[in-house]
């Protein structure tokens, strides 16, 4: 997860969102942002400065794992959503190929998890980044850590990979910015 020698600064799109612009749903179904997924996380991610963002998910009851706590991979799934959504600010498309998470606290069921995101470097296809999740406001005790390592694709990743019925659907969506967005593409 170190970043080799060659490795260089991330360069924010020069279309990517403006600082507190929110980015809004890739995908409506995707589990971490999607609003038509009512179980999922509704994860919702705002650019910030550079090539960073920061994000919120609430904690519902069905995000348990122990009583009244949310589950671990339920957070560590905000913090890929969160570390995925930095990917749009470079403009590349992307998928998680490691991430490392430090479970720090517990998180009670209705707890607001403030999420920071940035990237930290660029090597070739490789893009490394680093999140924190703090509960009891933006400025309260980090209860989740985790880097991450995502690796640039084609959009034939997911034409090629993901079952037909969804990808035919996200194609056929007449809205151009919502078709592109499924798959994380510059409209
Ligand atoms: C649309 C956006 C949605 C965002 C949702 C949130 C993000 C997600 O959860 S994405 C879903 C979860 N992730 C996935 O499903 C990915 C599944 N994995 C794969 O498809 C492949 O392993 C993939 C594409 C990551 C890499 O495969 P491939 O393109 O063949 O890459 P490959 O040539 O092996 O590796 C490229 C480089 O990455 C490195 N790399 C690849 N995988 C890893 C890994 N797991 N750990 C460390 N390094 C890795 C390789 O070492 C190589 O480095 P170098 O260039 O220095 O030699």
């Amino acid at each position: 997860m170190t970043p080799p020698d060659d490795a260089t600064a991330p360069v924010r799109h020069p279309d990517a969102p403006a600082p507190g612009e929110l980015l809004g749903a890739h995908y409506a179904h995707c589990f971490g942002c999607g609003d038509a997924q009512p179980h999922g996380l509704m994860l919702q991610a705002r650019a910030a400065e550079g090539v960073a963002i920061t994000a919120e998910f609430t904690v519902k009851p069905e995000h348990q794992g122990a009583p009244g706590l949310a589950h671990g991979g339920v957070l560590a799934t905000a913090l890929d959503e969160t570390l995925g959504s930095l990917n749009w600010l470079l403009r590349v498309i992307a998928v998680t190929g490691r991430l490392e998470t430090d479970f720090v606290r517990p998180v009670p069921v209705d707890t607001v998890l403030h999420l920071e995101a940035e990237v930290t470097a660029v090597a070739g296809r490789k893009i490394y980044s680093t999140a924190v999740g703090r509960i009891g406001g933006p400025d309260g005790e980090i209860a989740v850590r985790a880097d991450g390592l995502f690796i640039e694709v084609k959009v034939d990743h997911f034409i090629d990979n993901g079952r037909p019925e969804e990808i035919q659907a996200a194609m056929s969506d007449p809205d151009q910015v919502r078709r592109a967005r499924a798959f994380e593409v510059n409209p």
